[in-house]
């Protein structure tokens, strides 16, 4: 069992350190949001994350997880401490690292004993070095400080099914002492442990989510030559991830990758790259493909309408993706003003990301958690997350509902084959809709 504080109870950190509590370690999750600790300590969640709740609730009931505002008690009671705060990006699009000196700086006051301090912050290269510099020429009192890079990979709304079975746990270390105690940490967790450098483990996380978004950008890009030529996106991105050297993964063409980690780490990147002398055309490609498919989805649904002004637009699908209440860069923040300016009446619709939705974006929509209340009198059905429930609905039904000719915008490229024979004119991304050629493809599978 070992002693692990971690600081900052975000998505990451929460999770983090619910995991580690479930494999038999003391963690003690600490934040400065008093309101999030004291949800937290009365037992409510503040993220909407598949599973995670019912583990949390197991480990406070086993006393083997606790949350608290006093980082110095937690600090002081810890061996381990993980660094989960936020690193959000600044004005000129780098990480800001505001977060994470004041975390470096609170625990150079408390330290009390040697640490091992773990950095799982997604943070420029250089981070670790330079915060474990900072720690020792800040400490109270002359401890040890071994510092190690342990980026994240979960997934949002899979993130406890991410973080029990990693595919891999990257340490980026050179204390012999640390990169035994966080291997030991990882060795039900994880399918591959990785060993490297501190410089190496930093870069291995940017890497990662840009060549994701990269995957995302390049077949966004093909859904446009599709568009102009007549083939179809999702036929290209099952033809080429068939080759197991392409894979299918993160080739869904669609309005764009949102989130809380691939806007801001790809524009990181560029700037990781810009502050040592180099340029990194192709990162800007991809974050240029990516701001175009959400002005290109407001142009489709605007000629689909023959205009918008007075229309009346139901966006089906507020959070940035399904099964998460997260709307940090959701399409959604940028679509649905777009489509105000353009004179439509928004209606959304989301299962459970209202009142996240309701915070940024205002009175722009008005809100339903029923899709068929959102449809109703509307003339365009646009669809921006592809929830469950959106694709097992009732498209007969919506259809009913909405004004003729009723439009479906399918920004996902993920509508049900019910939909099809609703009555709709659907438009996608990539795709030529042509009932004949969609049929006869889905009957040869
Ligand atoms: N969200 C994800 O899916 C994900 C996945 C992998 C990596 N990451 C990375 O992990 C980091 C955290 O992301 P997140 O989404 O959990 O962020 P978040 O914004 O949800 O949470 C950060 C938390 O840190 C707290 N905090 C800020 N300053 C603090 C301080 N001085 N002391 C203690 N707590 C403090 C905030 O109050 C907040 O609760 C980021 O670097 C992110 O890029 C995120
Ligand atoms: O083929 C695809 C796959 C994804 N997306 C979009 O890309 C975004 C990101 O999706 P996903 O990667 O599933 O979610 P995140 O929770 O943002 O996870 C990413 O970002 C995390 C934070 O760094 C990393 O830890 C994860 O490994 C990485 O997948 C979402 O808007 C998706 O709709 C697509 O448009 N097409």
């Amino acid at each position: 069992m070992k002693r692990i504080a971690v600081i900052g109870t975000g998505y990451v950190g929460l999770v983090t350190g619910t995991i580690f509590a479930h494999t038999g370690n003391r963690v003690v999750c600490c934040d400065v949001d008093a309101r999030k600790i004291d949800q937290l300590q009365a037992g409510h969640m503040p993220i909407f994350e598949p599973g995670l709740s019912d583990i949390v609730e197991t480990s406070v009931r086993e006393e083997r997880l606790s949350f608290s505002t006093d980082l110095t008690a937690a600090i002081q009671e810890a061996d381990i401490l993980y660094i989960a705060v936020g690193t959000p990006m600044s004005a000129k699009g780098d990480a800001d690292m505001t977060y994470i000196n004041r975390v470096a700086m609170t625990i150079a006051e408390a330290i009390n004993s040697p640490k091992i301090v773990v950095i799982k912050s997604t943070v420029p290269v250089g981070t670790g070095h330079r915060v474990g510099q900072l720690i020792r020429e800040h400490r109270a009192a002359p401890h040890e400080v071994a510092m190690v890079s342990n980026p994240e990979f979960l997934r949002e709304g899979t993130a406890v099914k991410d973080a029990l079975a990693m595919e891999r746990a990257v340490i980026g270390t050179s204390s012999e002492v640390a990169y035994k105690e966080i291997a030991s940490l990882h060795e039900t967790l994880a399918k591959t442990i990785m060993r490297t450098s501190i410089e190496s483990a930093e870069m291995i996380k940017y890497a990662s989510n840009a060549f994701l978004a990269t995957k995302i950008s390049f077949i966004n890009d093909i859904a446009s030559i599709c568009e102009a030529t007549g083939a179809d996106v999702s036929d290209i991105a099952r033809g080429m991830g068939l080759d197991p050297r392409i894979g299918h993964q993160f080739l869904k063409a669609g309005v764009g990758f949102g989130g809380s980690c691939f806007p801001k780490d790809t524009k990181a990147l560029m700037r990781i790259a810009e502050t040592n002398g180099m340029r990194f055309p192709l990162m800007n490609a991809v974050i240029e493909t990516n701001e175009r498919m959400r002005r290109s989805i407001v142009d489709k649904v605007n000629n689909a309408a023959n205009g918008l002004q007075g229309k009346t637009v139901a966006v089906f699908g507020l959070a940035f993706k399904p099964d998460t209440n997260d709307m940090r860069d959701a399409p959604a923040l940028d679509i649905i003003p777009a489509l105000r300016e353009h004179g439509a009446t928004v209606k959304a619709y989301d299962p459970i990301a209202i009142p996240e939705a309701r915070e940024v974006l205002g009175s722009r929509a008005s809100y339903h958690t029923s899709l068929y209340e959102a449809a109703k009198g509307a003339d365009v059905i646009l669809v921006l997350t592809e929830w469950k429930d959106i694709l097992q609905a009732d498209y007969h039904r919506l259809y009913a509902l909405m004004n003729h000719p009723a439009v479906l915008v399918d920004g996902r490229n993920c509508l049900p084959d019910m939909a099809y024979s609703a009555g709709f004119d659907i438009r996608q991304v990539g795709r030529n809709y042509e009932p004949h050629t969609l049929a006869k493809a889905a009957s040869s599978g």
